[in-house]
């Protein structure tokens, strides 16, 4: 595995006339946590969707765990894992059966995933929830459990588009503690929010602006240079000459 995690130069996607991703260039390490923040519509998923096989870019070039994004799409699919939102688990699905179906999706072999069960449950506090419907569960729970699957094969990489939509603050917390304990554990975390409490838990975070990388630093060293108290000062700072934004 590459020092460098991913690695996007003047990535760009048009949709028609309508360049909805425009030049971006940045580098991730190896196990930073890497915030992709922008207000709705600046281009983030659609970067997400390039950077992990689903979308083939217009021009430019990008690579993720060590493979070319235009041409090893499948290499890259097997190395890292994915979470969002809007895609996560089968609500009619119980726990275990989302854990068992995931796991063979990844390819996973029996004995592997049976370590798995108990490492799973204990980590999000679901023992007791084993045999209950996915859909009956709390957003939050629900979430955490989403992620540690997204984990199940051990990918180098995460991407989590939007992981704590709508999810409390205590959860929204614990679920960072996951973020970190992987992080730790040498993952890679690339991960969009729009909870500027959150952009400040990153090592570093990007700002998105109509399509352009318009400003990528620590929160530290963004706050600095933007003289402002926090991320969500500099955000709207950035945001305020927004086109493209419905947010
Ligand atoms: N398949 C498509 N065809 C045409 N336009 C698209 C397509 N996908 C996305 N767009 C447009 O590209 C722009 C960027 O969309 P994208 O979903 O990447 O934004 P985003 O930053 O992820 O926003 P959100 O936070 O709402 O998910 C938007 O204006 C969107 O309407």
């Amino acid at each position: 595995m590459p020092e460098v995690a991913i690695q996007t130069r003047d990535l760009t996607k048009k949709f028609g006339d309508f360049t909805a991703v425009n030049q971006i260039s940045f580098d991730v390490r190896r196990g930073e946590i890497f915030g992709f923040l922008g207000a709705n519509g600046a281009g983030k998923t659609t970067a997400i969707k390039m950077l992990t096989g689903l979308l083939s870019p217009t021009s430019g070039e990008g690579s993720v765990a060590g493979h070319d994004i235009h041409s090893e799409s499948e290499a890259i699919k097997k190395k890292i894992g994915y979470m969002s939102q809007r895609f996560s688990l089968y609500d009619d699905l119980t726990v275990k059966e989302n854990i068992r179906f995931y796991g063979g999706v990844y390819g996973l072999s029996r004995h592997i995933l049976r370590s798995k069960y108990d490492e799973i449950l204990e980590k999000v506090d679901l023992k007791d929830e084993i045999d209950s419907r996915v859909g009956s569960l709390p957003l939050g729970w629900k979430q955490k459990l989403a992620f540690s699957i997204a984990l199940l094969h051990e990918p180098k990489i995460v991407f989590l588009d939007e992981p704590t939509g709508g999810v409390d603050p205590i959860t929204r917390r614990q679920f960072w503690e996951m973020i970190y304990k992987a992080s730790e554990d040498g993952v890679t975390v690339f991960v969009t929010t729009h909870y500027m409490d959150e952009a400040e838990y990153c090592d570093r975070v990007s700002i998105m602006v109509d399509g352009k990388i318009e400003a990528l630093d620590s929160p530290v060293e963004l706050k600095r240079s933007f003289s402002a108290k926090s991320i969500e000062e500099v955000f709207i700072e950035l945001a305020r000459g927004a086109e493209n934004s419905d947010g």
